[in-house]
């Protein structure tokens, strides 16, 4: 069996281009474009591509990207001050502060100062409580373009067997919350897991959030399985994923690449939720679950 591969790059071009075309009927109804502020703190090198990234595919969806870059000895008192001015500024319906944050900072601190109703990232606890009972919020952007991706590839997952390996608040746990709300029924695993290639053969999906180079192998899963490949690991070899792609192609039945899987489809739900986000602010009517 070959599985066949996950186009998460298209998936994200199409669903960036869903979202510009949204921004040009919202700006025609409110009269201004939604803003988008994202904060860099300090000089790591992947951080600053990302968030260059976020600030091009904001401007080409048609919406204001305003960038803060701060020093990397900026105290904490000074992020959350900035974080209480974007949360005052009418302008700005989303803000983001790109992560990690240097170690004297307190990511908590900063996180719940963030404004719940402007949280893009769905970070704030009010967001992640939100998610867990079913309430309209913020879903974070990694787990829900998984959510985007596994549904176009598998339709209804209800009744399906998922294992997400990894309890991250930022993937593992929200991922395991939107597989819950489709009725799969999920397991969630971890470093101290038991057994953990048997945990994951009995999963119709796999998303993979360890942080770990190649760990998931192909031979640990379920023949048909659909394997989600959270992992960004640099490696001599280059980025490769947590999942054993090439073993992964042999017994899955799809599988998302690294690079072109999961990562552009987290930036493509950072414009989806910044422009919801400005259109409950404005009032601007939208169909939910249109985009
Ligand atoms: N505040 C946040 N910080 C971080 C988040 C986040 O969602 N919010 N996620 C990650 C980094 N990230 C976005 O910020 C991100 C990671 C990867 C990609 C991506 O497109 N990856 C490419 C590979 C690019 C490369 O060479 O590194 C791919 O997988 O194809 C986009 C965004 C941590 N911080």
């Amino acid at each position: 069996m070959t599985a066949s591969i996950i186009d998460g790059k298209a998936f994200a071009a199409g669903l960036r281009a869903r979202v510009g075309e949204r921004v040009a009927a919202f700006v025609a109804q409110a009269g201004r474009a939604p803003g988008l502020a994202v904060v860099l703190v300090g000089e790591d090198s992947a951080s600053a591509v990302y968030v260059r990234n976020k600030g091009r595919a904001t401007r080409e969806a048609g919406m204001v990207s305003v960038e803060h870059r701060l020093p990397a000895d900026v105290p904490q008192d000074a992020l959350i001050d900035l974080v209480d001015a974007l949360n005052a500024d009418p302008a700005i319906d989303g803000i983001l502060v790109q992560l990690p944050l240097p170690p004297h900072i307190d990511e908590r601190a900063v996180l719940i100062r963030i404004d719940p109703d402007k949280d893009v990232d769905g970070f704030h606890p009010v967001n992640a409580g939100r998610l867990a009972t079913g309430l309209p919020g913020f879903v974070p952007c990694t787990p829900l373009g998984c959510l985007m991706l596994l549904k176009d590839q598998l339709g209804d997952l209800s009744g399906l067997d998922a294992v997400v390996i990894g309890r991250s608040n930022i993937v593992g746990k929200p991922m395991a919350q939107l597989l819950i709300a489709e009725s799969c029924t999920v397991t969630v695993a971890h470093s101290r897991t038991r057994d953990l290639s048997s945990v994951v053969k009995r999963a119709d999906i796999v998303v993979a959030a360890v942080g770990r180079a190649q760990m998931i192998k192909g031979e640990w899963l379920k023949p048909g399985a659909t394997v989600i490949d959270v992992g960004i690991n640099r490696t001599p070899e280059g980025l490769v994923g947590d999942v054993d792609f090439a073993g992964a192609m042999g017994v899955a039945s799809a599988v998302t690449p690294v690079p072109g899987g999961v990562g552009p489809m987290t930036i493509a739900c950072l414009l989806r939720n910044a422009l919801i986000s400005a259109e409950r602010r404005e009032g601007v009517a939208y169909e939910k679950g249109a985009i």
